[in-house]
């Protein structure tokens, strides 16, 4: 399988004082599923940000061999998504952010089955998958909530389709059961399909059972390090 991220001496210290975690050595290949455990504080959600280029970090990442600066940010980001646990409150509504995304070159040049220039109804039958209403995509991001934003966030970052690597933060916390297996189903489908541009996921999780229903490898982040587990230990 090959290789699309390289994470190599990874390390983060909060304001060059506090250290997070250092030391920070792996591979993301393709078909893995790598659920990142760690205590509550550890640096999962940081780790995340790191990967994806959002915030200063020590050590270096490559995809498929280059760094992010190589490729070009924006064009990293697209290939190497992040999906945020709480999207930051954005203006206007969901609708009104796809028009803006898709109007963006590195995505428009990034897609292979011409996505990002795709119909606003695919978005919006990916969200019916998941139980999301079409009325929500045309309400104000601030009167969504926690479970709505949540899947249309994920329903876009999916139906893009640019990346190859997801980076999810707790994808279903605020989501019920039966979402969150729709949800899952979904992601593990996009991962197997050949259609798909999506090769691999470093998921965030505090759910045992969905650790194990989706993980195929477990990376356990210390502050000094971090360890492949054989499988899903609770922090
Ligand atoms: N901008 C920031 N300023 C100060 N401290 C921060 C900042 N961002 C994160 N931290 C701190 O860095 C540490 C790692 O936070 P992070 O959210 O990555 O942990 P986590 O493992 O995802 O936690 P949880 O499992 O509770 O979601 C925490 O101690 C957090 O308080």
């Amino acid at each position: 399988m090959s290789n699309l991220l390289h994470v190599d001496s990874l390390g983060y210290d909060i304001n060059k004082t506090r250290n997070v975690f250092s030391d920070l050595t792996f591979d993301v290949n393709e078909g893995d599923v790598i659920v990142l455990q760690g205590k509550s504080g550890a640096g999962k959600s940081t780790l995340l940000k790191c990967l994806a280029h959002l915030i200063e970090y020590k050590g270096e990442v490559r995809y498929r061999g280059s760094q992010p600066r190589a490729i070009g940010v924006p064009s990293y980001r697209t290939k190497v998504a992040y999906v945020p646990q709480r999207p930051s409150l954005l203006p206007g509504t969901p609708h009104d952010f796809l028009k803006a995304l898709s109007g963006f070159s590195s995505r428009t040049k990034c897609a292979k089955r011409s996505k990002a220039t795709r119909d606003y109804a695919d978005y919006v039958q990916i969200g019916k998958a998941w139980g999301v209403d079409e009325e929500l995509w045309s309400r104000n991001w601030s009167n969504l909530s926690g479970g709505e934003s949540q899947r249309i966030s994920l329903a876009i970052a999916v139906g893009l389709d640019t990346a190859e690597v997801l980076l999810l933060d707790e994808p279903t916390s605020a989501l019920d059961p039966n979402s969150t297996n729709l949800v899952e189903r979904f992601l593990l489908d996009e991962m197997a399909s050949s259609e798909s541009e999506l090769k691999a996921i470093v998921w965030v999780t505090h759910s045992d059972e969905q650790a194990q229903r989706v993980g195929t490898r477990f990376l356990r982040i210390t502050q000094t390090g971090c360890e492949e587990e054989r499988g899903y230990v609770e922090p």
